[in-house]
C-alpha cells in the first residue's frame, strides 16, 4: 500500500507563493478528488509530486520517497498532467512502446492499456492528429500502462465524450477498490461527486479541507427540510417560535432553514399538527464547494450588465 505524503510543502515564483505550507495525505483504497479555484496551487502540488519542479521548501512523497528517486517510475505512479506530452509525430502504440521499454514493463502492456482506453483501434495514428479526447484517452493509457499503486490525474474527463466521462469515472472507481491510491483534480463539482469518497481542497495555495466527502457538504451547507402540511400557519408559528426560518411556497408548502426533517417532526408532533410530506434537502458538492470557496478564489467575474 502506498500513500502520498505532503508535508510542510511551499512553493514561491518570485514573489508569487503558488504553494503555501501544504501538509495533507492521500491513503489507499479510496479515490480522492483534488479540489479548489483557478490558480490555487493544485498542478503546481501535482508537479512537485512528480518531481518536475522542486519544492522551496518541504517535501511531497510518494510511497515515502521522491518521485525521482524510482528507477522505474511508471511502474510505482501513473500520471497525467499534460494530454499533449506524447510526441505529436509518433503513433500511440509507439509512444507507449517507448514509455514500456524504459521502464521494463512487458510489451502485452500497450494493448491492453490501448484496448482499455477505448483506442486500439487508431493505436497505428500519429498522435499529432488525435482530437483532445482521443489524446486525453492515451494520457490516461499511459498512466495505466505500469499497473501502478499511485495514480495522479489533473483533469482527466477534459475532452471526453459522454461514454468516455462514465468510462474514466468507473475506473477511478475500480482502481480505488482494488486498493490502490488516486488522486483527481477537478473543476467539475457534479462529476467530483460521482467519483470521490475524500476531498482534498485548496485556497490560494493552502489547504482548506481535507474531509470525506459527506462531512464536507454537511460542514459547509446549511441544513435545510421541506414540509407539507394542512395547516401551514400553524406550523409556520412553532418553527419559528423553536428558532428556525421559515418560507410558505403555497399549497401548505415551506422550506424550513436550520432544521431537520426530525426537528420538524418532532415539533408538528407535540402540537398535533398534521405533516402530509417531510424531507431533508441534500445540499450539493458544488453549493458547499462554492460556500467554502467564495472567499479563495482569486479570479472571479462581474455579472454581465445590460446598457
Ligand atoms: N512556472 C510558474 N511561474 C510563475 N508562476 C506560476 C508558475 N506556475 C504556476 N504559477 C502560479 O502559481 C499559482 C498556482 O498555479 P497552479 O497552476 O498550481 O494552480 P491550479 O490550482 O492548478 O489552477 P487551475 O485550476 O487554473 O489549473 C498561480 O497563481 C500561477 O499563476
Amino acid at each position: 500500500m502506498t500513500s502520498i505524503d505532503v508535508q510542510d510543502l511551499t512553493k514561491e515564483y518570485g514573489i508569487k507563493r503558488a504553494v503555501d505550507r501544504l501538509t495533507f495525505r492521500v491513503g489507499p483504497g479510496r479515490v480522492t478528488g483534488f479540489l479548489g479555484p483557478n490558480g490555487a496551487g493544485k498542478s503546481t502540488t501535482l508537479r512537485l509530486a512528480l518531481g518536475l519542479d522542486r519544492p522551496t521548501s518541504g517535501s511531497a512523497l510518494i510511497g515515502g520517497r521522491p518521485y525521482a528517486t524510482y528507477d522505474e517510475p511508471l511502474r510505482q505512479v501513473g500520471a497525467l498532467l499534460d494530454p499533449q506530452a506524447a510526441h505529436g509525430a509518433r503513433t500511440a502504440r509507439d509512444h507507449l512502446r517507448v514509455l514500456a521499454t524504459a521502464n521494463r514493463i512487458p510489451a502485452r502492456r500497450v494493448d491492453e492499456v490501448l484496448e482499455q482506453a477505448g483506442i486500439a483501434a487508431v493505436a497505428g495514428r500519429r498522435v499529432r492528429t488525435y482530437s483532445l479526447g482521443m489524446r486525453q484517452r492515451l494520457g490516461i493509457a499511459a498512466a495505466l500502462l505500469g499497473d501502478p499503486a499511485v495514480v495522479l490525474l489533473d483533469e482527466p474527463s477534459n475532452g471526453l465524450d459522454p461514454e468516455g466521462i462514465v468510462w474514466i469515472r468507473e475506473l477511478m472507481r475500480d482502481l480505488a477498490r482494488a486498493g490502490r491510491t488516486v488522486l483527481v483534480s477537478s473543476h467539475l463539482m457534479n462529476e467530483t461527486a460521482t467519483f470521490a469518497d475524500h476531498l482534498v481542497v485548496l485556497g490560494r495555495g493552502r489547504l482548506l479541507a481535507d474531509t470525506s466527502m459527506p462531512d464536507f457538504i454537511a460542514a459547509n451547507s446549511t441544513r435545510r427540510a421541506r414540509v407539507r402540511t394542512t395547516e401551514p400557519d400553524r406550523l409556520r408559528a412553532a418553527l419559528t417560535r423553536a428558532g428556525h426560518t421559515v418560507t410558505v411556497t403555497g399549497d401548505g408548502r415551506c422550506t424550513v432553514t436550520g432544521a431537520t426533517a426530525a426537528d420538524i417532526g418532532a415539533l408538528a408532533a407535540a402540537d398535533s399538527i398534521p405533516v402530509l410530506e417531510l424531507t431533508d434537502e441534500q445540499a450539493s458538492l458544488e453549493q458547499a464547494y462554492l460556500a467554502l470557496t467564495a472567499a479563495e478564489t482569486e479570479f472571479t467575474t462581474t455579472p454581465f450588465q445590460e446598457a
